[in-house]
């Protein structure tokens, strides 16, 4: 039997909720299928910065690097700064495995009220897919004269040549993969004429490998509007590391709540572990009172699975995930019920044991 070794790391805040909810979710899959899991929990972020005075181990990839798959909640503490907890944690992760594909899908899900009240769940089917390996995240920078009057200050967007054609040439061949067959690049090549107008040249010509491709180019300005006015002339976007991380949350929104919106730090090369998590962050506001949306790291699970080739199990979770959210008795508070992490987790683990046992009745 085929064991995958799966890394948890919950992090901070509603991380430490959802994650232990999707290892739950994890287990009741494997507990019927043709492979287990093997699970190491890291105990990283906040409370170990308290302790060692780091987020995470200086060589803690290396405890990371043989896993299948990561599984990770979120990096942000209340009582720490908000860069200090980003780059410690997450970003010491995607930028040190080189996770440069950040994936974003959002949909409205079966039962759940959108907000906009002129788009039908068909009309809203798209995928962000951020690039998250430089751009404004490269953390070149610095501040000098601190607390003097003459203080500066500097954060440097890095676009690279090969930062820009590969994830051009993923975005496209995502885009090949889609019925539709639609891309859009999303730019601000009017304001920003250096980096951007490169991001824009080198759009042009990864374009030529995809001839099948329709494509189009979009000013992130724009972008924000025809989502909420056109949703549907939308299918696979590509955006640099700042616009699509503020694009995604607009989608999330969109589609119903933070809550629910999952994503995958891709390695496409396979070098290193992939990592996958909720989009929402550490939720100050609802932390430690088993309230949080487990959706979105559920269906990280689901694409999780699917990196790992699990298509059918990817498919058993999506189904038994859309089967809960269709009744909105097992909505959470940001879908305007009442329901608790816990109970979104069992009805889910129970609609995967249901629908594993009618895949092998059948
Ligand atoms: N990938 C990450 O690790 C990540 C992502 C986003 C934010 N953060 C960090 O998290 C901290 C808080 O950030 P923020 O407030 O901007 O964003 P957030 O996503 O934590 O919360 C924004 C709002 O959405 C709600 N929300 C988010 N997820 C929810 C869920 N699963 N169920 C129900 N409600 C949910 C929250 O209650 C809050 O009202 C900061 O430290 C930030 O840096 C980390
Ligand atoms: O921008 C980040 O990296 C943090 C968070 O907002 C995210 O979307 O992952
Ligand atoms: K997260
Ligand atoms: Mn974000």
């Amino acid at each position: 039997m085929k064991t995958y070794k799966i890394a948890c790391i919950p992090g901070d805040g509603i991380g430490k909720e959802v994650v232990p909810a999707g290892q739950t979710v994890l287990e009741a899959l494997a507990a019927s299928s043709s492979f287990t899991f093997d699970f190491e929990n890291f105990g990283w972020g906040g409370d170990w910065f308290r302790a060692h005075g780091e987020m995470m181990p200086q060589d803690g990839l290396d405890a990371l690097r043989d896993k299948d798959a990561i599984l990770f909640g979120s990096a942000g503490d209340p009582h720490i700064p908000d860069h200090i907890t980003l780059w410690g944690l997450r970003l010491k992760i995607c930028q040190g495995f080189d996770q440069y594909a950040n994936v974003r899908p959002t949909r409205i899900l079966p039962g759940i009220d959108g907000p906009l009240k002129r788009c039908t769940p068909e009309q809203l089917d798209w995928v962000i897919v951020r690039e998250n390996s430089e751009g404004e995240y490269s953390g070149v920078g610095g501040r000098v004269h601190q607390g003097h009057p003459i203080e500066a200050a500097t954060d440097l967007s890095m676009m690279t040549r090969a930062g820009v054609e590969r994830i051009m040439r993923f975005a496209f061949k995502l885009a090949q993969s889609r019925p539709r067959k639609l891309l859009t690049v999303v730019t601000k090549s009017n304001a920003q004429r250096h980096a951007m107008v490169m991001w824009d040249e080198i759009a042009v010509e990864i374009a030529k490998e995809f001839p099948d491709v329709t494509w189009d180019k979009e000013l992130v300005d724009a972008a924000t509007a025809r989502m909420v006015n056109r949703p549907a002339t939308l299918d696979t976007l590509v955006a640099t590391n700042l616009h699509a991380d503020i694009l995604s949350d607009l989608a999330a929104a969109l589609a119903g709540s933070l809550g629910i919106a999952p994503t995958g730090n891709i390695d496409p090369e396979r070098r290193y572990p992939s990592m996958f998590e909720p989009i929402h962050g550490s939720a100050f506001d609802i932390m430690g009172k088993g309230l949080a949306n487990p959706v979105g790291t559920f269906w990280s699970c689901v694409m999780l699975l699917e990196h790992l080739g699990e298509a059918a199990a990817a498919k058993t979770l999506m189904d038994a995930i859309e089967q809960v959210t269709a009744d909105p008795s097992l909505h959470t508070g940001d879908l305007g019920g009442k329901a608790t992490t816990d109970q979104v987790t069992q009805a889910v683990c129970e609609r995967i044991t249901s629908g594993l046992a009618q895949r092998k009745a059948a």
